[in-house]
């Protein structure tokens, strides 16, 4: 079963299938189900918004919930938990949590393309616990230590 799956909610009879703009597109462009009008997202508030819609994932796969660019670099509306995570048991409503980062109030319409959706696969790996790991060139070194020029 490769498909992704959508299930039309029942406060969602309007809105289309989330979809990629171009042939070439990495996300699905999901769409806020606002049936009850818009919501305004104060500047350094969180609102949950609903997406109408439930999904089955192809198996060893996950939903990434990712910010769009123009609306994180004009209006900065970003996914505070991003990329937000849909695990492919998941069956029930696809949310997006959007951060006002910027310095206005954003009001979010019905049907406004808000986020996109990445399908990635998932690993399982067999997790164990060891007492030595291997060595390498970096060892611990981390957060900065190879420096930024050059
Ligand atoms: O942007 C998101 C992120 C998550 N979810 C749904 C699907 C996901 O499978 C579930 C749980 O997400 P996550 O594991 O990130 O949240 P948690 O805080 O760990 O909750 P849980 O204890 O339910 O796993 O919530 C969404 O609808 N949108
Ligand atoms: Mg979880």
């Amino acid at each position: 079963m490769n498909d992704v799956r959508f299930k039309r909610l029942p406060e969602n009879p309007d809105l289309p299938l989330p979809s990629y703009a171009t042939p070439g597109a990495a996300g699905m462009d999901m769409r806020a189900c606002l049936p009850e009008g818009p919501v305004t997202i104060e500047p350094g508030r969180i609102a949950l918004i609903p997406t109408g819609f439930a999904v089955e994932l192809p198996s060893a796969t996950e939903m990434q919930i990712r910010p769009r660019s123009g609306l994180a670099t004009k209006h900065g509306l970003l996914v505070p938990n991003s990329p937000g995570t849909v695990d492919e048991d998941y069956r029930g409503p696809i949310k997006i949590a959007l951060l006002n980062a910027g310095p206005d109030a954003y009001t979010i319409n019905h049907a406004d393309r808000i986020a996109q959706a990445v399908i990635a696969d998932v690993r399982r790996p067999r997790i164990i616990e060891v007492t030595t790991l291997s060595d390498t060139e970096r060892g611990a070194g981390g957060f900065g230590s190879t420096g930024i020029k050059d």
